[in-house]
C-alpha cells in the first residue's frame, strides 16, 4: 500500500501517516496539491493531508483541493498534538532569517513577535523542508521552525522549545482515498461541502434548519470562497455521527430539495494521539 504525504520525512504529516500505518510505503511529495494530484491519478492508494489547526484554522490548500473531487473520500481523521521548536545547525548562531511552513509560522506568531521582531521570516513548503535547508546551509545565520523529530532527523539543535502560541496546539489530518480501509474503526463524523442554489434571503437558515429541527448536532460550519467571483461561497459542515444516520439522510434529502449541491466527503472514525 502506497501512502502520500507532505515531505520531506518527519514532517507533521509524515508523523500522522506513521501513526496510521505500520507497514505502508510512505511517499513524500513537495506540496499538498502534488500529493492530492497523485491520488487523483491513482499513483498512490491513500494521501494524508493536514486539514485544520486549533490555532490557525483550516489548511486552505487541502480543503479547497478537495472541493468538487467527488471520488475522493475521507476514511479517517487523525488528531496530533503539535509542538513547534526553533532549530539551528549551530547553537552560537543568532538567526537573521527563520524558515517554516506558513501554518507553523502562524502558530508561533507570539514567540516570533516577542523574540525575533526584526528577523526575516520566510515561508517554505513544509517544516521539514525548512529543517533540511538549515542543515544543508551550515554557514548561514538561519533557523527553522519544525518538530523535535525533525531536529533528530536532520541533525539540528533546539534553540527554543515549544514556541507555539499555546500548549494545546493540535492539527487534524485526513486520510483520503478512493476505497475504504479493510479494518475500520467506529464512525464518528461526517463532513459535507454544501453549495447554496442562490443567494436568496434565508437560504442558509433553511439548510441549517434541516439539521436543527431533527436535533442533529453540527460541530463546524465554515465558508470558503468558490473562487468564481467575490461573495460566492461553499460551506464546510461537520456532523458528529451517533446512531442518527437515518435522520442525517433525511436532512440531506431535504437540503437537496432546496436546490443545494451536497458533496459528501464520507463518514469516518477519529483517532487522537495524546501528548
Ligand atoms: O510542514 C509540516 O510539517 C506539515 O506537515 C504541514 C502542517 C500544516 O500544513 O498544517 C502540518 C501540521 C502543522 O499544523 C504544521 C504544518
Amino acid at each position: 500500500m502506497h501512502v502520500g504525504y507532505l515531505g520531506p520525512k518527519n514532517s507533521f504529516t509524515y508523523q500522522a501517516a506513521s501513526y496510521c500505518f505500520d507497514s505502508a510505503v510512505l511517499t513524500p511529495f513537495t506540496s499538498i496539491p502534488n500529493c492530492l494530484n497523485a491520488l487523483k491519478k491513482d499513483h498512490i492508494d491513500y494521501a494524508i493531508v493536514p486539514i485544520e489547526n486549533s490555532l490557525e484554522g483550516s489548511v486552505h490548500t487541502s480543503v479547497d483541493g478537495l472541493f468538487n473531487q467527488k471520488d475522493i473520500q475521507v476514511y479517517q481523521e487523525i488528531i496530533l498534538p503539535i509542538e513547534q521548536q526553533l532549530l539551528v545547525k549551530n547553537v552560537t548562531v543568532i538567526p537573521e532569517k527563520i524558515l517554516s511552513h506558513p501554518q507553523a509560522i502562524a502558530q508561533s506568531q507570539t514567540f516570533l513577535e516577542t523574540y525575533y521582531p526584526d528577523c526575516l521570516i520566510e515561508q517554505v513548503a513544509s517544516t521539514t523542508f525548512a529543517a533540511q535547508y538549515v542543515a544543508n546551509h551550515p554557514t548561514e545565520s538561519i533557523a527553522a521552525i519544525a518538530s523535535k523529530e525533525a531536529a533528530e532527523e536532520y541533525g539540528l539543535h533546539i534553540l527554543s522549545r515549544n514556541i507555539q502560541d499555546n500548549r494545546f496546539n493540535q492539527t487534524r489530518f485526513w486520510l483520503l482515498g478512493k476505497k475504504p480501509l479493510k479494518d475500520s474503526l467506529p464512525i464518528e463524523k461526517l463532513t459535507l461541502f454544501i453549495t447554496l442554489p442562490n443567494n436568496a434571503p434565508g437560504i442558509l437558515h433553511k439548510v441549517l434548519s434541516a439539521f436543527a429541527w431533527r436535533s442533529i448536532d453540527l460541530s463546524k460550519i465554515e465558508s470558503r470562497p468558490l473562487k468564481t467571483e467575490l461573495g460566492e461561497y461553499y460551506f464546510i459542515l461537520d456532523v458528529p455521527v451517533t446512531n442518527n444516520k437515518d435522520l442525517i439522510n433525511y436532512a440531506l434529502e431535504e437540503i437537496s430539495l432546496l436546490g443545494a449541491t451536497i458533496q459528501h466527503l464520507g463518514y469516518y472514525p477519529i483517532v487522537i494521539k495524546e501528548r
